[in-house]
């Protein structure tokens, strides 16, 4: 039971240069995502993360190898896998409620259904009260956990995130971080992070995967526990001071710092 990249390969099309010696953006790559898992992926601009993202969320297939859900091959988005994006398209005009219903009136809900379930979701975001209110009257913070309730409104075992808090403010950010954590251990689905945040990956993953470029590829898939910690009761800030923490910090920076002085 889990969500398999085997071996996968991702050349898109040569390029108007007619370039055809170009690696692959992606090589013979494999990485498992279990349920309950959180797997955050690192790597400098254009090592290949979203490429992957959009590979587990089937936007696109690979050229090569294959992608699975518990061993049934992926031909395109399914529910069981949910996105989120940085800049998620919520309908700025309508309320927070109705960005979640209109997810759950695709599920074939009845109205006064999605009425009540939006609720629950916006409720279990941290959003409870606010369901009234207009999209745009929201803060940053408070629109990507829309995003994320309607994300979460179809149930997924699978929620894929491509740099979903990069648009905001770094104390917005770690309060999001606890609570993606939480959201986490409450849904129990199996979470693909792509991030450019070293300590945001280490914090929150139970997996630090590192993807160097052409070809993407991984070069490292270091296990974490802080966000189990946190979980446990203890402090954000006295996990991040752990002087562990700040040596597996330090060793994924010079990973990165030092494929890219390769690469170039
Ligand atoms: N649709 C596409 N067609 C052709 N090339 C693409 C396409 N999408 C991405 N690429 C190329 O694939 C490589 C990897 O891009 P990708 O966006 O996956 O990297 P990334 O690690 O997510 O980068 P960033 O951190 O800047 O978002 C880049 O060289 C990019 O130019």
């Amino acid at each position: 039971m889990s969500l398999h990249l085997d071996g996968v390969t991702l050349a898109y099309p040569p390029a108007r240069s007619g370039r055809r010696d170009e690696p692959p953006v992606l090589r013979d790559l494999s990485l498992a995502i279990e349920p309950g898992a959180f797997v955050s992926v690192i790597g400098r601009s254009g090592s290949g993360k979203t490429s992957l993202l959009n590979l587990a969320a089937g936007f696109v297939a690979p050229s090569g190898g294959s992608v699975r859900v518990d061993g049934e091959r992926v031909e395109g988005p399914g529910a069981e896998r949910a996105v989120v994006f940085q800049d998620d398209a919520l309908f700025p005009w309508a309320s927070a409620r109705d960005n979640v219903a209109f997810a759950l009136r695709l599920r074939g809900l009845p109205g006064a259904e999605r009425r009540t379930r939006a609720e629950a979701l916006l409720a279990s975001v941290g959003l409870a009260g606010a369901g009234d209110k207009a999209i745009w009257e929201l803060s940053g913070g408070m629109r990507q956990r829309v995003g994320i309730a309607r994300a979460l409104a179809a149930e997924p075992r699978y929620l894929l995130m491509d740099e979903p808090l990069g648009a905001l403010d770094a104390m917005t950010r770690e309060r999001m971080h606890e609570f993606l954590l939480g959201i986490w251990q409450r849904s129990g689905a199996g979470i693909l992070l792509i991030t450019h945040g070293i300590e945001e990956a280490l914090f929150l993953g139970t997996r630090v995967v590192v993807l160097a470029g052409r070809p993407g590829r991984i070069i490292a898939d270091m296990p974490a526990s802080y966000g189990r910690r946190f979980l446990r009761g203890e402090p954000a800030r006295a996990i991040r001071a752990d002087p562990a923490f700040v040596a597996d910090r330090n060793a994924l920076a010079d990973m990165i710092h030092d494929e890219a002085e390769r690469a170039a």
